[in-house]
C-alpha cells in the first residue's frame, strides 16, 4: 500500500459483492486493477495529465476517449465502444475502467455490464457529483430522447477511487453543480451536510473536503448496501429527481444534471410542504442561492409532465414522489395533480426570482 492509499478515507459498500470507496489525494498514479486486461474509457475533455496518470498506472489493453458529458450516454456511443472492445479482444476476465464524471461512469458501467454479458468494472470519478453519487452504487445506463437513464443495468463497481486532486481542474460551476447531490444526501439522511455545503470552505482544495465527500458517500453506500436494485429505500436517493430528469430531457440536456437536481430539490420541498410534511424550503432556497444555476427557459407544467410521467418510480397506478416528513425522514407518495400543478407554478415563480441578473451565466459557456 502506498502512503497516499494509507492516508485515504475508506467507505465500505456491502451486499453480495462488497467493495471499498477510497477518498484521498495522489491516488491515480498508484491505481490498482487486479484484472490484467483493461479497457480505459475516459472523457475526451479531461486534462491530458490526468488521463496520462491513469494510463501509466494501468497500461490499458485498449482505451476509448468518449464524447464529453451527456453526449456519451447514447446507444450509438455504446455500440461503438462495445465494438472497440471486441476488436481489441478484451477477454471476459478483463475489466472496464471509467475515468470521468457521472456521464462517463454511467456509460462505462453499462458497457461493463453488457460486454460478454458482464466484465469487472472500476470507477475513477473526476467530478464532485461522480464521487459522491454516480460512481457508487451500480446504476449504469444511457438516455433515450424520451427520457433520462431509460436503458441500463445495475452493475456495481469492484472499486471506486476518488482522487480529490482531479477536482482542481473542474470549473467552479461544475463543482457547485455536483454539490446538489451532497445537499440531497443531507436532506434525506445527514443534516450535518447541509451547513457544510454552504460553507465557504466547501470547494476544490478546501479543508475538510475529504471528510465531507466521504460522509456524503456514506449516505449512499448505506442505502445501496441494503437495497441495490431499488426494491424500496433506494428510491429515496431519487429525491428531487422527478422534476430534475424532466428538466434535463425537455431541454435535451441543456440543463446539466446537478443544476436540474438543485431545481428539483426545491420543487420536492414545495410538494412536501403542500401535503403537510416538512418545510425544508428555506434549505432548498439557500442551496439554489449558493449554487447559482443558469436560468431556465420558459417552461410550463405541460412541457415537463410527459417526462415526469415516465419517471422510474412510477408504477401501474402512476407517478410517485420522494417527500420528507422532516430532514432525514424521506417517504414515497402519490401527489394529487392539482397539487403538482400549483407547486409547479409556485416553484416557477420562486426560481425565476432566484436566478437572473445576479446569476453568472457566462461561467457556463
Ligand atoms: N449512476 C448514478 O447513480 C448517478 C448518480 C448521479 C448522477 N448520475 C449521472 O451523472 C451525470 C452527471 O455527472 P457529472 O455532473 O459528473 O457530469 P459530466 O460527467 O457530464 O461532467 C461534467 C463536465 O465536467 C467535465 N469534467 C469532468 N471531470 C473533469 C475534471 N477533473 N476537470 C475538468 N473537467 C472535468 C466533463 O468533461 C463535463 O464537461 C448525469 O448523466 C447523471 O444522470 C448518475
Ligand atoms: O443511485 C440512485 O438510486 C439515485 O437515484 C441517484 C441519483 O442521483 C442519480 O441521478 C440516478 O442516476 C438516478 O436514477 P434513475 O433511476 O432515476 O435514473
Ligand atoms: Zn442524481
Amino acid at each position: 500500500m502506498t502512503e497516499a492509499q494509507h492516508d485515504a478515507l475508506r467507505v465500505e459498500v456491502g451486499g453480495a459483492a462488497p467493495y471499498a470507496v477510497q477518498v484521498g489525494t495522489e491516488l491515480l498514479a498508484s491505481l490498482e486493477v487486479p484484472q490484467l486486461a483493461r479497457a480505459l474509457l475516459y472523457d475526451e475533455r479531461l486534462p491530458a495529465s490526468l488521463v496520462q496518470s491513469v494510463r501509466g498506472a494501468l497500461g490499458p489493453t485498449v482505451e476509448v476517449a468518449l464524447p464529453s458529458g451527456e453526449a456519451c450516454k447514447t446507444l450509438a456511443v455504446m455500440t461503438e465502444v462495445l465494438s472497440r472492445l471486441a476488436r481489441a479482444n478484451l477477454p471476459r476476465d478483463g475489466a472496464v475502467v471509467g475515468l470521468g464524471g457521472g456521464a462517463t461512469t454511467d456509460l462505462a458501467g453499462f458497457v461493463a455490464a453488457s460486454y460478454l454479458r458482464g466484465v469487472a468494472f472500476h470507477t475513477v470519478p473526476t467530478t464532485l457529483l461522480g464521487m459522491v453519487d454516480a460512481a457508487v452504487g451500480g446504476k449504469t445506463g444511457v438516455n433515450l430522447p424520451e427520457g433520462k437513464n431509460l436503458v441500463g443495468a445495475f452493475w456495481p463497481p469492484a472499486s471506486v477511487t476518488c482522487d480529490l486532486g482531479t477536482l482542481d481542474s473542474l470549473p467552479a460551476w461544475v463543482f457547485r453543480e455536483g454539490a446538489a447531490e451532497v445537499f440531497k444526501h443531507g436532506l434525506i439522511a445527514d443534516a450535518t451536510l447541509l451547513p457544510r455545503v454552504l460553507h465557504a470552505d466547501f470547494r476544490a482544495g478546501g479543508p475538510g473536503l475529504a471528510r465531507t465527500v466521504a460522509d456524503a458517500i456514506r449516505v449512499k453506500a448505506d442505502v445501496v448496501t441494503r437495497d441495490l436494485t431499488e426494491q424500496g429505500e433506494r428510491a429515496f436517493l431519487n429525491f428531487g429527481h422527478t422534476l430534475a430528469h424532466a428538466l434535463e430531457a425537455v431541454t435535451r440536456h441543456g440543463v446539466p444534471h446537478g443544476e436540474a437536481v438543485g431545481y428539483g430539490l426545491h420543487y420536492a420541498a414545495l410538494l412536501s410542504l403542500a401535503v403537510g410534511g416538512a418545510d425544508v424550503t428555506a434549505h432548498t432556497r439557500s442551496f439554489l442561492a449558493w449554487q447559482r444555476p443558469a436560468p431556465l427557459p420558459e417552461l410550463t407544467f405541460e412541457d415537463v409532465w410527459p417526462f415526469m410521467a415516465r419517471d422510474k418510480k412510477a408504477d401501474h397506478a402512476g407517478v410517485r414522489f420522494v417527500l420528507l416528513h422532516e430532514v432525514g425522514r424521506p417517504y414515497l407518495a402519490r401527489v394529487p395533480e392539482g397539487t403538482l400543478r400549483a407547486c409547479f407554478d409556485a416553484w416557477r415563480a420562486d426560481v425565476r426570482g432566484m436566478t437572473g441578473a445576479d446569476m453568472n451565466a457566462e461561467e457556463h459557456a
